[in-house]
């Protein structure tokens, strides 16, 4: 079923009136700390300094607000929830900013990604298995170990914070025993830590996995995918991989896009963005809130990973020939929440293409036209047709045989290439996922495909590395229809001075890697339509 509901931008709009929609990845990441190295950070003075104000015989009750945040979002996400979207909506609720509100950041998204190590040490030290451990509990447990081993949070305040907040959350029983756990783990540095965890666990790889916090399958993915994709051989593969893992645990820096033609970088670097040195349209943000911007809070700019940047201008930037090259008209298959079609939309205005942006679901498709709204007021002062479609994308093949000239699927996937934004997904996707997934990418890619006028381009994209996802499903359509061929796109790839993009793989994909272009994992393939 589809709803072209979102007619032509020049033909009148209505908003959907809910929803958030400024681009991908908001709010992930943004005020954590970095830690300087991999176990234990840089002193920085808002966690040394974070105790409570309160006076000691009110402390032995009541923890700060920005650690009962940390623990309420703790199990939001225990429930379900996603670290990016719960976290900012508690922060804004319980009015914590700035300072607190970054160490409470810090605290959910080190204790979600570390929490793999984490269990393995506090069940160390609790001398039982975390089976064992009321979900509660443990979930103040994992918040204490990251400001013992992760955060350089003073020992007695880390300590003495944690079992206020098990008194006033578990229960006074509780706290004793989260005491006793917190004074054990104390004792010891975290590299005494993770040598005593991983003692014992013979195969390398996983034991990388226990040190890194990474479930077994997916460290042993993401190996398989750095030598598929060429960015590491079997001799240099450990290194590259352990490099890999390490960054997934690093905070995401905030990275902005400049709409061209809606906003511009001068623009953004007044309002204290630093321009990237990766993505000629992007910028990054050291500090501060991006919806403290104009132009983001606008649509005209928005946060969005310089990787996805790249792939959106490496499309437009290649040549279409012959019938769609007469006729040009763009679609953004699976757009939702609209963080490229954006970037797309803008493009394509420059151009006076016209536009299409598809999302299946109504929620996304409403996301995707609030986060269009700057383009489609540009596009109606042009005279330029841009429309939101709510549909199946593997309909569109059939609907609009060959209707389009450039056509981006942004493959719904298991994000395995962006663990760094979303501290829980590591543990929430499993190895079915992948091949749930398998078939729908295939379907999309057909419909896409199907879709594009002789001459026109297809763009592939996931934000997963993982080889099932990206160059088997690539190479399984191209295998299997007569009318498409795989164009090479690495030299698409251009830094912000116009230089071509090192370390892409083999080609004729396109693989990006946080540790090496410290983007998230982004995978790219650009075929042709005959
Ligand atoms: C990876 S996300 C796209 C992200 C988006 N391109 C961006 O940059 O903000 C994949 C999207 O595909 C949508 N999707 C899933 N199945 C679909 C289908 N059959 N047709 C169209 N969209 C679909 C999902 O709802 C999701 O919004």
């Amino acid at each position: 079923m589809s709803d072209d509901r979102r007619e032509d931008a020049r033909h009148g709009e209505h908003g959907p009136g809910r929803g958030e929609g400024r681009g991908e990845g908001r709010g992930a990441g943004r005020g954590e700390g970095r830690r300087g190295d991999r176990q234990r950070p840089q002193a920085r003075e808002r966690s040394a300094g974070h105790r409570s104000e309160l006076r000691p015989s009110e402390r032995a009750r009541r923890t700060d607000p920005a650690r009962l945040a940390a623990y309420t979002a703790m199990r939001d996400v225990a429930d379900g929830g996603y670290a990016n979207l719960v976290l900012p909506r508690l922060l804004r609720d319980k009015q914590i900013r700035g300072r607190d509100a970054g160490f409470a950041t810090e605290l959910v998204y080190g204790a979600t990604r570390l929490s793999g190590l984490y269990d393995a040490i506090i069940a160390s030290a609790a001398g039982r298995p975390v089976s064992k451990i009321d979900g509660n509990v443990l979930d103040t447990l994992r918040l204490g170990a990251h400001q013992l081993l992760g955060m350089r949070v003073a020992t007695h305040a880390a300590v003495d914070e944690t079992v206020a907040l098990a008194r006033q959350v578990n229960g006074a029983g509780a706290s004793g025993f989260v005491n006793a756990v917190m004074r054990r783990i104390s004792e010891r540095a975290p590299d005494e830590w993770v040598a005593i965890v991983t003692d014992g666990i013979a195969d390398p790889v996983e034991r990388l996995a226990v040190r890194t916090s990474h479930p077994v399958w997916v460290t042993k993915a993401l190996r398989a995918a750095l030598i598929g994709h060429g960015a590491a051989t079997a001799a240099t593969v450990d290194e590259s991989l352990t490099a890999l893992l390490e960054s997934d645990n690093e905070p995401a820096k905030v990275s902005l896009v400049a709409r061209p033609g809606l906003a511009s970088l001068d623009e953004l670097e007044h309002d204290g963005a630093l321009r990237s040195g990766l993505s000629p349209v992007g910028a990054t943000l050291a500090e501060g809130d991006p919806g403290a911007i104009a132009a983001v809070r606008d649509g005209r700019a928005a946060v969005q990973d310089e990787g996805s940047q790249l792939l959106v201008l490496a499309l437009a930037a290649a040549e279409v020939v012959g019938q769609a090259a007469a006729h040009e008209r763009w679609l953004d298959l699976c757009a939702g929440p609209g963080g490229k079609a954006g970037l797309l939309a803008a493009l394509a205005i420059q151009r006076r293409v016209p536009f299409v942006a598809n999302e299946i679901s109504e929620h996304r498709a409403d996301l995707v036209w609030q986060t269009l709204s700057a383009a489609r007021a540009a596009a109606r002062d042009a005279d330029v047709s841009l429309k939101v479609r709510q549909g199946d994308g593997r309909d569109l093949g059939e609907v609009e045989p060959e209707g389009f000239s450039r056509v981006l699927i942004d493959a719904p996937c298991t994000g395995l290439g962006a663990l760094r934004r979303r501290p829980e997904a590591r543990w929430r996707r499993t190895p079915d996922d992948v091949a749930a997934l398998a078939g729908l990418q295939r379907e999309l890619l057909t419909s896409g495909i199907d879709a594009t006028a002789p001459g026109g381009l297809v763009g592939y994209a996931t934000c997963s590395p993982h080889l099932n996802e990206t160059r088997f499903v690539v190479s399984d359509i191209v295998k299997r229809r007569g009318d498409v061929e795989v164009v090479d796109a690495r030299s698409l790839f251009v830094d912000a001075s116009g230089r071509p993009l090192g370390d892409l793989g083999d080609g004729p994909f396109v693989q990006l890697w946080p540790h090496l272009h410290g983007t998230d994992a982004m995978f790219f393939a650009l075929l042709r339509r005959h």
